[in-house]
């Protein structure tokens, strides 16, 4: 965002408490027109706490929300957004069509305006070739695409889509992100709430990690991989055996990082790739069997680990000590 740019979302000091617990505390965030910013976080760190803060439908403890130089809950700041929520909220037995004139009428745009904006919405979603569809026949992507084109019919200034891809194929979600980048192009600020780093990496121009309460760090995503990591490069550790507790303990003590299946492991290393040299013997001597040995550029994910860990879990790479 440009500095001169009004943002389109505006969230200020921001705190929400449940009971004792304080979700948000302090969170600051803004979204200019045509800004695509990716809302990462982990598993209850407060995104839906936020969205749902954003459209009015949970109460602050402090802090002011604005969207499009209207305050939050009023109906004038209602009208500018456009959500897309992570369940799909259509009438299965009508057509494509047939749902957004339904969801049209619904908001309160009159019967002469939603053809327009259906027609509109149905091309901005490109759906224009399955419109007659009933929507049960259609695919995941498809369905989303149409809770997609639901929520713009009033061609809203802010689109918050919350984890608009789950669970649907490449094809689908790459079609579903040019939907969304392209509505960013018309001039939407969009607020994508997403697990999928890889994602948030390829389509947004600006992301932020949502923890203890706030949304820091915040960059674009090159900046933020490249102050974090000053150049080093990823390596990726494919294990020909699962290891011992001991074995673990000594990776975990090295500062390599588990992942999904605890058979890859990956660590960061010199920038000339010299970590690596050598690394598969050192290894071998403490019973670690390697498959493969990669060398990677950082990506999001690998932002979003080293993000996750605890401070006192970093330590140099020393696995020959260590083990
Ligand atoms: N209405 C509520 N009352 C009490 N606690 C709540 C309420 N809504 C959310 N929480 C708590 O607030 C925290 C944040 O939840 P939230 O759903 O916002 O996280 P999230 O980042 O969206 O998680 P996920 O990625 O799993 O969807 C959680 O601990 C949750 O249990």
């Amino acid at each position: 965002m440009t500095p001169a740019a009004t943002p389109i979302l505006a969230v200020e000091a921001l705190e929400v408490r449940f009971g004792t617990r304080n979700v948000l505390r302090g969170l600051n965030l803004a979204i200019a027109s045509g800004e695509i910013f990716g809302l990462l976080g982990p598993n209850g760190a407060g995104k839906t706490t936020l969205i749902r803060t954003i459209c009015g439908r949970v109460t602050p403890t402090a802090g002011d929300v604005t969207i499009a130089g209207h305050k939050r809950g009023k109906r004038a700041a209602l009208n500018h957004i456009g959500l897309v929520p992570q369940e799909l909220a259509l009438y299965m037995h009508l057509s494509v069509r047939e749902n957004l004139v339904a969801f049209g009428r619904l908001s309160g745009l009159r019967r002469k305006d939603t053809h327009r904006a259906v027609d509109w919405a149905l091309e901005a979603a490109r759906l224009r070739e399955r419109a007659d569809d009933p929507v049960d026949i259609l695919s995941g992507g498809w369905k989303r695409r149409v809770n997609i084109a639901a929520a713009i019919l009033h061609n809203p200034s802010l689109l918050i889509l919350d984890e608009p891809t789950v669970g649907v194929d490449v094809d689908a979600r790459n079609e579903l992100q040019d939907v969304i980048r392209d509505l960013s192009l018309s001039g939407m600020a969009v607020l994508l709430a997403t697990h999928d780093l890889d994602q948030a990496e390829t389509l947004c121009a600006t992301v932020g990690f949502l923890r203890d309460g706030v949304i820091a760090p915040k960059g674009t995503p090159r900046g933020l991989i490249a102050e974090t990591f000053e150049g080093q490069k990823e390596i990726i550790l494919e294990l020909r055996r699962k290891l011992t507790k001991k074995q673990r303990d000594a990776l975990v003590r090295s500062s390599f990082i588990a992942g999904t299946s605890e058979m890859s492991w990956s660590v960061m290393g010199a920038a000339d790739g010299s970590t690596s040299v050598g690394l598969a013997e050192r290894l071998e001597r403490v019973g670690i069997l390697v498959r493969e040995i990669r060398l990677r550029e950082p990506g999001l994910d690998s932002l979003f680990l080293h993000l996750s860990r605890k401070k006192t879990d970093r330590a140099p790479m020393v696995i020959e000590e260590a083990a």
